[in-house]
């Protein structure tokens, strides 16, 4: 299904196929205007135009199809009309892979200032300058439009955990109404696509009528937000029990914020075809690694004088070819090497965790993957 942008040359429509089935877990396929993303899916998170210390071609090296654009951040700096002139997220950090930005609703309500939400949209401060901005649901498609994004999302409201039903649903309300608005005003370049957000806080029936009136105005996929955002992982998994059986199997589904390696296993489980976090680099900055081992934290003093790597048998250079001895004194010195090396090791094994599972689905075989994988945290050090 390939459509002309106009210029004569064949654009792939946006599209998504299942093709092995697990239980309810699946791996599939998106096709976009900049390449196909493998599901299930980690995106490594790209906020200003960049995977905080790393090279754009390691990032694809290591096997992520697809990373993530804040637009909160984009829109405050360069700004959206500047990197449009500029010819585009994609040519600006020469990532010429999918990339989906967020719509900027999230970060704005943590990261700005004197903000107020109103049915046209919310109006806050930049946490930069202090410069006044109106978002609204028209706006933030434009600028995920400016941006070029292959998957954009829509404007909601997402509610932090606990909250009363009343506020939960509200909210729920609300982000059904600027769905309707952002669908309006979505370009559909070809291989483009829009992705509706499910709301519904910890509410099972909230839940089902976000989902369903998503399903009824449609979307090209369908993203379950308002988790991770303080409630136990329990709920987090049984909003999921609730909302992935009712949106269409055709369609990627996409879990929002989510995740360590235990959610990321769990919830794949669960039907989740899409992830993004920014555990996994911000951990690295801050002297946490991600291994099949479990967690390592190179701060401790223990690591000081252990000659070993984090991981021998790990295909990537990070991970087996520097000691901990090395690693713990880059991080207690605040070295740039640490931070690097560190977010590199955490990429790699969060793309490897991802590959397995597709691998394990393929082979219908992903309980047994989740145990081992399991088994080989809890087992910590080799
Ligand atoms: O409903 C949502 N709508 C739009 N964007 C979101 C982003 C989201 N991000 C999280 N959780 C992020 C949790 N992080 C874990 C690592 O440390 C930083 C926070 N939950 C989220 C929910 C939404």
């Amino acid at each position: 299904n390939l459509t002309s942008a106009g210029n004569g040359v064949a654009q792939p429509a946006f599209a998504f196929a299942t093709s092995a089935i697990d239980g309810r877990a699946r791996t599939g396929l998106i096709t976009t205007a900049h390449g196909q993303i493998r599901t299930p899916a980690f995106m490594p998170v790209g906020t200003a135009a960049t995977v905080k210390a790393m090279y754009p071609a390691q990032v694809k090296q290591l096997g992520a199809d697809v990373v993530l654009g804040n637009t909160y951040h984009l829109m405050l700096r360069p700004g959206a009309e500047r990197v449009a002139r500029l010819g585009g997220l994609h040519q600006f950090m020469n990532w010429p892979h999918p990339i989906l930005t967020d719509s900027g609703g999230f970060q704005l309500m943590s990261l700005s200032k004197l903000r107020k939400i109103t049915e046209k949209g919310v109006t806050f401060q930049s946490h930069i300058d202090g410069a006044r901005y109106e978002l609204t649901p028209e706006r933030s498609i434009e600028i995920q439009g400016l941006l070029g994004a292959d998957i954009q999302m829509q404007l909601d409201e997402c509610v932090r955990m606990p909250c009363a039903r009343e506020e939960a649903d509200r909210a729920m309300q609300l982000s059904l109404r600027w769905a309707e608005r952002s669908k309006a005003a979505f370009g559909a370049l070809p291989g483009q696509g829009l992705f509706g957000i499910v709301q519904g806080a910890d509410v099972p029936e909230l839940r089902v009528e976000s989902a369903r009136k998503l399903i009824d105005i449609g979307f090209h996929g369908y993203a379950v937000g308002g988790l991770a955002v303080g409630e136990p992982q329990d709920v987090m998994l049984a909003m999921l029990d609730v909302v992935t059986p009712i949106l269409p199997a055709d369609r990627p589904r996409y879990l929002m914020g989510v995740g360590t390696p235990d959610d990321l296993v769990e919830s794949v489980r669960r039907g989740v075809d899409m992830f993004d976090c920014v555990m996994p680099t911000r951990a690295g900055r801050h002297g946490l690694a991600y291994t099949r081992h479990g967690k390592v934290n190179l701060k401790n003093a223990r690591h000081a004088e252990d000659t070993r790597p984090l991981d021998e048998a790990s295909p990537c250079e990070a991970s087996s070819a520097w000691s901990r001895a090395y690693l713990h004194h880059l991080v207690k010195s605040g070295e740039i090497l640490g931070m690097m090396l560190l977010t590199w090791n955490n990429l790699a094994y969060y793309q490897e965790l991802m590959a397995g599972m597709r691998a394990a689905i393929a082979a219908g075989r992903l309980d047994d993957f989740i145990a081992e994988t399991k088994d080989g945290w809890a087992r910590g050090e080799a």
